[in-house]
């Protein structure tokens, strides 16, 4: 039977995910729920108009009754950040959120994988965790896959090459003190160092640099342009999605409560992971050099002190 998604919280992300998933084809029918029933009605019109050009989705909006034998729903309900702000500054306005919205999913789509948007995205998906009672790897947020696609496109405009042809990894947070892996980033096989040296765009301290801004600043820099991001996200929600819904077990990086990574217990945080039907099955961490590994740490402990800090 063809697969059904739902994504709760339908404005700048949910409907970047939706229009996405319509093109990709990946479900026979996407729902779109949101406190404003006149939005989600708009989106699910609006993205049915591009079904067909693309395939043969089914975009309707709906209540959370409508999300009745949804396979994964997506969450993107929230506030986002204005100029200047953490991520990590919308969590009390969020966590209310989720302990409204997180019940109502479950009660209708008990079977459903969530799959959660909304940012500070590492607790919110250790908060959906814990509210839904669903074992961690079926719900998954999209961490740091994002940074990680910002990473590569860099990379690949630095070495001239495809992004899709380089290989490489944000660790830990999304936001802040998130880990670019350099140590085992690659450009096909080729461990990245040695690839830039052969093609002559050697990765000095000065490329390390604007890249690793690039990454970690890009969401400050694009909400300070146009309010907010959504179409990275939206096609990552999707790539994501589709892994899930075709049982690709593709490696992906994604956000899952995670029992111990370097030397950290209980951190919701981002890993490469295998990602398929029945969410993530697998981690695959990286080999790190002492300067990742200890980036890393901090970033996990200070993902298992935030979340601990937070009470339901
Ligand atoms: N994980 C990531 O990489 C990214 C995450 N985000 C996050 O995604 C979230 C959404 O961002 P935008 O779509 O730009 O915001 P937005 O304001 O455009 O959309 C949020 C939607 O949520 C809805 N909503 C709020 N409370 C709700 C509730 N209780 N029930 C149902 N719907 C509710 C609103 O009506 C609104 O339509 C934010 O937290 C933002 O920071 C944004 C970009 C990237
Ligand atoms: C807003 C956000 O989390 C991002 O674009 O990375």
């Amino acid at each position: 039977m063809a697969a059904r998604i739902g994504i709760v919280g339908v404005g700048m992300v949910g409907s970047a995910a939706g229009y996405a998933l319509a093109l990709m084809g990946v479900a026979g029918e996407i729902v779109l729920v949101d406190r404003s029933p006149a939005l989600a009605q708009a989106q699910a019109e609006d993205i049915s108009h591009a079904v067909p050009f693309a395939s043969a989705t089914r975009v309707v909006a709906g209540d959370y009754d409508a999300l009745a034998g949804a396979d994964l729903v997506i969450l993107a309900a929230g506030v986002s950040q204005k100029p200047g702000e953490t991520r990590i500054a919308l969590l009390s306005r969020n966590a209310e959120v989720f302990a409204e919205v997180i019940g109502a999913v479950r009660r209708v789509a008990p079977d459903a994988i969530l799959l959660i948007a909304t940012n500070p995205v590492d607790i919110m998906t250790d908060i959906a965790t814990r509210l839904s009672g669903l074992p961690p790897s079926r719900v998954i947020g999209s961490g740091t896959i994002l940074d990680s696609a910002r990473f590569r496109t860099l990379l690949g405009q630095h070495l001239h090459l495809s992004p899709q042809s380089i290989h490489g990894y944000v660790l830990g947070e999304h936001g802040d003190s998130e880990v670019l892996a350099w140590s085992s980033a690659q450009a096909g096989s080729v461990p990245i160092r040695a690839a830039a040296a052969q093609m002559g765009a050697a990765i000095t301290d000065e490329v390390v640099a604007r890249i690793d801004a690039g990454v970690r600043r890009a969401a400050y820099r694009i909400i300070e342009g146009k309010g907010a991001t959504w179409y990275g996200i939206g096609a990552g929600l999707a790539r994501i999605a589709r892994a899930i819904l075709r049982d690709e077990q593709a490696v992906l990086s994604v956000s899952i409560l995670t029992p111990e990574v370097v030397g950290v217990k209980g951190a919701t945080l981002s890993l490469p992971r295998a990602v398929g039907r029945a969410g993530v099955t697998a981690d695959l961490l990286p080999d790190l050099d002492d300067v990742e590994a200890d980036a890393l740490r901090r970033s996990a402990q200070m993902l298992a002190d935030l979340a601990a800090e937070v009470k339901l």
